[in-house]
């Protein structure tokens, strides 16, 4: 985080899960306006959960979550999304017997991003305007979640394993959008991904989770180059 951003995001000491299972334990990290975040970890530790928890899908038992200064534990997705947080489920989600301009506007709130920029940051949209949500390809349907969550015109964007089962041309395609989007258009973005390589590319910052709890915090270049840290705690010898 620049030492001059504002503080958007906030948590201390969280602990949150679903019913009586707690998955996030003593969690507790700062995201400054314009910083972009890859949040790694191997499988189950907690990642989905933390997104799901910001967004306030989880049941949250300690700690504070703080939004621009403001303690939001006790408002609900909606309320939310209404406040800055937009959400890119790693389901998409994208309504199938809508078209693609139909999926884009009928979230649409008043703010920077448009029906125009969104087609402007994925050309593709543009051409498929008028094809349905079911019409599309795994990646267009991507795109298109992507581009959706945009139209809330969020201060923040949550991506979870947004590259799942696209093909390699795709994934570069999405992965270029995705770092102009913090790199020229100055989102900040927290982006779930298994697979270091891409996550690190994503995203200037990263942080590992285990058990629910935060066990490394660097910039993707630092991390990168720490292959000690990413055998320890994701199995693999190097994110090259
Ligand atoms: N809706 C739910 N109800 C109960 N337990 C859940 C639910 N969703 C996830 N869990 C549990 O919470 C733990 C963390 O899951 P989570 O999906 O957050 O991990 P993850 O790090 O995102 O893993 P993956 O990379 O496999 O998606 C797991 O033990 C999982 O079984």
């Amino acid at each position: 985080m620049s030492a001059s951003a504002p503080v958007l995001l906030q948590l201390e000491h969280v602990r949150a899960g679903y019913g009586d299972a707690m998955v996030l334990d003593d969690l507790s990290f700062c995201l400054g306006a314009g910083d972009s975040l890859a949040v790694l970890g191997r499988n189950g530790v907690g990642k989905t959960t933390l997104l799901e928890t910001l967004m306030g899908n989880t049941r949250q038992t300690a700690g504070r979550l703080l939004w621009q200064g403001r303690d939001i534990a006790r408002l609900d997705a909606c309320q939310r999304s209404r406040a800055g947080l937009g959400w890119v489920p790693q389901e998409r989600e994208v309504f199938a017997s809508l078209t693609v301009e139909e999926n884009l506007t009928v979230v649409a709130c008043r703010g920077p991003w448009t029906l125009d920029r969104v087609y402007g940051l994925f050309p593709r949209l543009r051409e498929r305007r008028g094809n349905l949500g079911n019409e599309l390809s795994g990646g267009e349907q991507q795109m298109l979640a992507v581009g959706r969550a945009l139209m809330t015109n969020p201060r923040l964007l949550l991506l979870d394993e947004p590259m799942e089962g696209l093909a390699p041309i795709v994934v570069e395609e999405l992965g270029a959008a995705i770092i102009a989007l913090h790199t020229q258009e100055g989102m900040t973005t927290i982006v779930v991904e298994q697979h270091p390589v891409i996550a690190l590319a994503m995203a200037s910052t990263a942080m590992i989770l285990d058990r629910g709890r935060v066990v490394h915090r660097s910039s993707s270049e630092e991390l990168r180059a720490s292959p000690e840290i990413l055998d320890r705690w994701l199995n693999v010898a190097a994110a090259e």
